[in-house]
Order: structure tokens, then C-alpha cells, then sequence
């Protein structure tokens, strides 16, 4: 059994088809990397395993984590889940952090409900320097806005991984960030993500291939393509894959 299994996965808003009969499965290390442009459904699938889409949303299917069933799990039960088994790193964090709280506070409450659960003790500044800060003191004592694009990253990776979750959800985690600061925080991502499963969502197939070995290609809603992220941009069988590597190239 993998530690996330997802099977006939279908996701509709009223009539349109967002995710369409979508099955795949990660190992508890493993990481798997969705690729595909914009309006494919790749988030609405991280959303899905997640269970942060819009109640408008009709899911079917099977989504297994650690052997639970998601798929009609109680928004409290969810709510648990994501204090502890998953989390998600999501593209802004500037909309993921509260503006007006000082970051280490925001840091403070996650480690609090770890605490509770756990009974570990963790300081705000060890999870910071966890994540490659190097000063932690000042970082932990700013607001969100007084902190570089990459910082501001490096804090909400800091809290992703409070509670060791065994899955990750990244969706675009360096789409907003420049191109230097890209490498640093991919470096990072490589490094935290080592002991757990992962799924890395991205438009962006440069990115998706430094951190992932197996990928998995979604158009309409539909995979139509997976496999070893190299085979794929080496060979692609399917023409949309073709036209991704295509517009890719130079990057790769
Ligand atoms: N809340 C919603 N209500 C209605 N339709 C939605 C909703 N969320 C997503 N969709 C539709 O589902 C489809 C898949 O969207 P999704 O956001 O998963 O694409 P994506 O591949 O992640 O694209 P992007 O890279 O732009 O984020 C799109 O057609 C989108 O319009």
C-alpha cells in the first residue's frame, strides 16, 4: 500500500469536469511532480487531497492517505489531518501569511498545536533556522512585509513542517520568486521533503524535474501522460507533453 493512493479521482463544479477519473499513488518518500498549463486541474487535485476546495465542489473517487479514506471526511476531521499528517506550501505567502501578525508569532501558534499533540518542545527559532534563516531573532520579530519574497517562503516551509507531516502538497511553491531565489528555496524544499511523500504541483517543468524523479502530465482534467520525469522530456508520446517540453526548452 502506497501512503497516498489516489484512485478514479473526479472532481465537477456544476458541469464542468475539473478532474476527470484521476488516479495515481506515492510512496512515503516518494515525490511526484504535476505538470500540465494553466486550467488542466492540477490544483483542484491538490485541493482535493487537501480538502480546502469550495463546498460547490462534487468529489468522487478514492483518496487514501496512510490507509484513511478522504473523500467525505468531515471538514473538523480534515481540519485534524492537516494539523498533522498533511500540509500544503502554497505560491504566495504573502496571502498565506497574516499581515499583521509578527511572523514568529504566526510560527508560535503552529508549534503550539504541535505541542499539545506531541508533547515536544519546539522553539520559533530553531523551526526558523531549520529552514536555512539565518537570523532567526530579527525574522521571528517581523511582520510579514518587512521580510524579501524568499524569507517570507522559507517561514511558511517552516510551518508546513512543524507537525512532520507525512505528505507535503506544494502548488507553484516558486512560481512568485526570482529566479536566484528559485534555486535557493527548491535547495530547500529537496532538503525538508527527504523523509516524506510529496506531491509538486507547477506549470513549470524545469522546476518540477530538480526535485522530482516521477511526474505526472494532466490535460482537460485527464492524465495523459507519467512516467521518470527524464524518459518523459527525452521522449514524450503524448503531443501535449511534446508541446510542454518544446516550450520548455533552454530552461531544461
Ligand atoms: N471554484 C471553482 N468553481 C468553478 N470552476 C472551478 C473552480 N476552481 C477551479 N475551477 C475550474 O477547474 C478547472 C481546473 O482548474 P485548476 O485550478 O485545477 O487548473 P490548474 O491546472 O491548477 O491551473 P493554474 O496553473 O492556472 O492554477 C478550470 O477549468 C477551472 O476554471
Amino acid at each position: 500500500m502506497s501512503f497516498l493512493e489516489v484512485d478514479d479521482l473526479t472532481v465537477r463544479f456544476g458541469d464542468t469536469v475539473a478532474v476527470d477519473h484521476v488516479g495515481f499513488a506515492v510512496e512515503d518518500t516518494g515525490r511526484l511532480g504535476i505538470i500540465g498549463a494553466s486550467g488542466s486541474g492540477k490544483s483542484v487535485t491538490s485541493l482535493a487531497i487537501a480538502g480546502l476546495l469550495s463546498e460547490t465542489a462534487r468529489v468522487t473517487g478514492s483518496i487514501r492517505l496512510d490507509g484513511q479514506e478522504l473523500v467525505g471526511l468531515r471538514e473538523r476531521e480534515y481540519r485534524e489531518l492537516r494539523g498533522s499528517k498533511l500540509s500544503m506550501i502554497f505560491q504566495e505567502p504573502m496571502t498565506a501569511l497574516d499581515p499583521t501578525m509578527r511572523v514568529g508569532r504566526q510560527i508560535a501558534e503552529v508549534i503550539a498545536l504541535h505541542e499539545r499533540r506531541s508533547g515536544k518542545r519546539l522553539t520559533v527559532e530553531a523551526e526558523l533556522a531549520r529552514v536555512g534563516i539565518r537570523d532567526p531573532q530579527r525574522v521571528g520579530e517581523s511582520f510579514p512585509h518587512q521580510l524579501s519574497g524568499g524569507q517570507r517562503q522559507r517561514a511558511l516551509i517552516a510551518m508546513a513542517i512543524i507537525n512532520r507531516p507525512g505528505l507535503v502538497i506544494c502548488d507553484e511553491p516558486t512560481t512568485a520568486l526570482d529566479v536566484l531565489v528559485q534555486k535557493q528555496i527548491l535547495g530547500l524544499l529537496d532538503e525538508v521533503l527527504t523523509d516524506r511523500a510529496a506531491l509538486f504541483v507547477s506549470h513549470d517543468l524545469a522546476v518540477v524535474r530538480e526535485v522530482c524523479r516521477h511526474i505526472i502530465v494532466m490535460e482537460h482534467g485527464r492524465i495523459v501522460e507519467q512516467g521518470d520525469v527524464d524518459d518523459v522530456i527525452a521522449t514524450p508520446e503524448h503531443e501535449y507533453t511534446a508541446r510542454l517540453v518544446a516550450a520548455a526548452r533552454g530552461t531544461l
